[in-house]
C-alpha cells in the first residue's frame, strides 16, 4: 500500500484508492477461517464532492474507511490522498474527564493550529452545530447526540480538504441533521470533499454520487 499526503491539489481527485483487499482471520486452529471483507475495492473522491458510501451491515464500509484514513493496513491495494484529512470514527474517541473546550484545545495542538485559528474554528463549530452551552461539560456527562456533535466537530476543527465521516449523525435530532447538511453544502461549495458512510435511504438525494459496497467491491449506484 502507498499512502501519500502531498502538496497542492493539482488534479481533480483528492482521494483515489484501487484494488483494496482485506481479510480478517477469525477463530483458532482447526476452526480458523478467513473473512474476505474487501476484494479489490476502488473508490475515487473529487474536489467539491459529497460522496455516499452505502452497503449492508458488515459489508466492510468502516473497514474501507479505516484503510483510506491509514488506520488499518490492507492486504493489497493503493491509496493516494491529496490534501489534509479529518476523520470522524463511528465510535467517538474522546477522553471521559475532559470537557468539550478541553478537547478542542488538545486537538488544536495535535493538528498544529495556532491558538487563534483553533479559537475561531471552535467558535464556528459550536455555533454551526449549536452546542456551545456544553462547552464546560465533561465528555462522560454529554448526551449521545451532543457527543456525536463533539466527535464531528473535532474532525472538522482544522477545516480539512477531505472529511471522512463514519455514520456521523446516528444520534442527531432533526434540527442538527439539517445543520449537518448545511455544513456539508458549504464544504462542497468551497471545493472541499466529503465521504460519508450512511444507512439512510433519505440521504441518497443529498449525495453527489453513491458508491455501494457489495461482495467486497465498490460499485457506483
Ligand atoms: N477487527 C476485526 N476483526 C475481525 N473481524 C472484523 C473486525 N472488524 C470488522 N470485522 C468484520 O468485518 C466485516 C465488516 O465489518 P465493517 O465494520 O467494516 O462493516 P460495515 O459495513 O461498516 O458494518 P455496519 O454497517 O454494521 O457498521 C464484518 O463481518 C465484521 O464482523
Amino acid at each position: 500500500m502507498s499512502a501519500s499526503s502531498s502538496g497542492p491539489l493539482l488534479s481533480d481527485h483528492v482521494l483515489s484508492a484501487s484494488q483494496v483487499s482485506k481479510a480478517y482471520r477469525q477463530g483458532v486452529w482447526p476452526f480458523r477461517r478467513r473473512n474476505q471483507v474487501l476484494d479489490g475495492a476502488a473508490v475515487t473522491l473529487h474536489r467539491g464532492e459529497v460522496l455516499g458510501l452505502v452497503g449492508e451491515n458488515g459489508s466492510g464500509k468502516s473497514t474501507l474507511m479505516q484503510i483510506l484514513v491509514g488506520l488499518l493496513t490492507p492486504d493489497a491495494g493503493e491509496v493516494d490522498l491529496r490534501g489534509s484529512l479529518g476523520y470522524c470514527p463511528q465510535r467517538p474517541v474522546v477522553f471521559d474527564r475532559l470537557t468539550c473546550d478541553e478537547h478542542f484545545e488538545l486537538f488544536g495542538v495535535a493538528y498544529g493550529l495556532t491558538r487563534e485559528e483553533r479559537r475561531r474554528s471552535q467558535a464556528e463549530l459550536y455555533e454551526e452545530l449549536d452546542f456551545a452551552r456544553y462547552a464546560g461539560m465533561r465528555a462522560d456527562r454529554l448526551s449521545g447526540g451532543t457527543l456525536a456533535k463533539l466527535n464531528l466537530a473535532l474532525a472538522m476543527l482544522p477545516d480539512p480538504d477531505i472529511l471522512m465521516l463514519d455514520e456521523p449523525y446516528a444520534g442527531f435530532d432533526w434540527d442538527t441533521y439539517v445543520r449537518f447538511w448545511d455544513l456539508m453544502g458549504r464544504r462542497r461549495a468551497s471545493g472541499r470533499a466529503v465521504l460519508v458512510i450512511s444507512h439512510f435511504i433519505a440521504d441518497e438525494e443529498r449525495f453527489d454520487r453513491i458508491v455501494q459496497l457489495t461482495a467486497g467491491k465498490a460499485v457506483e449506484k
